[in-house]
């Protein structure tokens, strides 16, 4: 049995928990001390719920980051400074170009791995395949929901409560997105990461009232030809900020523990 680390318990976390693959199991929680009496009702007392990764005295299989771009500047290194395999949805963390430099160097000093999930979008594979060759531009635009953005820095751009068509209210680079919107735009640092780079990939952030899904726009331009990809994610209904394939991709980063022949 696998037996990996959550960071975080929220939308994504419990839906994580929810879908866990056969063979994996949840040995540890870090969550604030606020949810700690709930994680000791899980499965009669089997997670132990920490307040911090160095409380944990056995090695995870996987430490898997369900919480914020704060979550990583507090526990990614400590984590990777173990020598354990980390994986984190919260990849606008990484627009801090000195946090992504120590945390490379982290897991190349202890022989660990640190996995950037998919998360809400698709593709990555094809673009990070694409850079080998050379990316001309790249492109982002998110398309989402007024309560998508609701308790964002968007409600002092546009506003959310009257808006009647979709519209435009930031356009910048991915390192400027990320940074501005931390629980609403790690896809644009996770392309970034994939492809041209924070301060290369332009993106483009859009509030929609027609709308409930969560729409994520690439287009790719390079020595390879040129792809788009539009995808219209699902939210969780736990959280309207983030999509059901941000978590789905956390729950495949635990099948792989478990699976082993085919992989993508
Ligand atoms: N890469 C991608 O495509 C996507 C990435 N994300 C990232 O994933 C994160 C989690 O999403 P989701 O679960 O829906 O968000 P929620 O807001 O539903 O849950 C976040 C959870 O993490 C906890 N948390 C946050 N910071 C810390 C911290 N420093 N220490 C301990 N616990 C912490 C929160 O605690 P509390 O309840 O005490 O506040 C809460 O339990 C998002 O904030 C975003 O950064 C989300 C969607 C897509
Ligand atoms: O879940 C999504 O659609 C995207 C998201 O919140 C993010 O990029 O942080």
């Amino acid at each position: 049995m696998k037996k990996i680390m959550l960071i975080g318990f929220g939308g994504m976390a419990h839906e994580v928990m929810a879908r866990l693959p056969q063979g994996v199991s949840i040995g540890w929680i870090v969550a604030r001390e606020g949810h700690h009496a709930a994680i000791a009702d899980i499965n009669g007392g089997a997670v132990k719920a920490l307040l911090h990764p160095s409380e944990c005295s056995e090695r995870p299989d996987l430490v898997l980051e369900c919480a914020s771009q704060q979550a990583v500047r507090e526990y990614a290194e400590t984590v990777l400074n173990r020598g354990w395999d980390l994986a984190i949805a919260s990849t606008g963390a990484l627009a801090d170009a000195q946090l992504l430099e120590t945390l490379r160097s982290a897991a190349r000093a202890h022989r660990a791995t640190l996995t950037i999930l998919s998360g809400a979008v698709a593709g990555m594979d094809g673009l990070a395949a694409a850079r080998e060759g050379g990316l001309e531009s790249v492109t982002y635009v998110s398309n989402k929901s007024p309560a998508s953005w609701c308790g964002s820095p968007a409600e002092k751009m546009v506003d959310l409560d009257n808006v009647t068509e979709a519209t435009v209210f930031f356009e910048g680079s991915a390192r400027e997105a990320a940074r501005t919107f931390p629980a609403n735009a790690n896809v644009a640092a996770t392309i970034a990461l994939m492809g041209i780079g924070m301060d290369n990939t332009r993106v483009q952030l859009r509030v929609d009232p027609h709308t409930t899904r969560n729409t994520h726009r690439i287009q790719a331009v390079g020595a390879f030809g040129e792809f788009h990809i539009e995808l219209n994610g699902n939210t969780l209904a736990s959280n309207p900020k983030t999509s059901m394939l941000a978590a789905l991709s956390a729950v495949e980063a635990c099948r792989r523990l478990v699976d082993d022949g085919l992989s993508a």
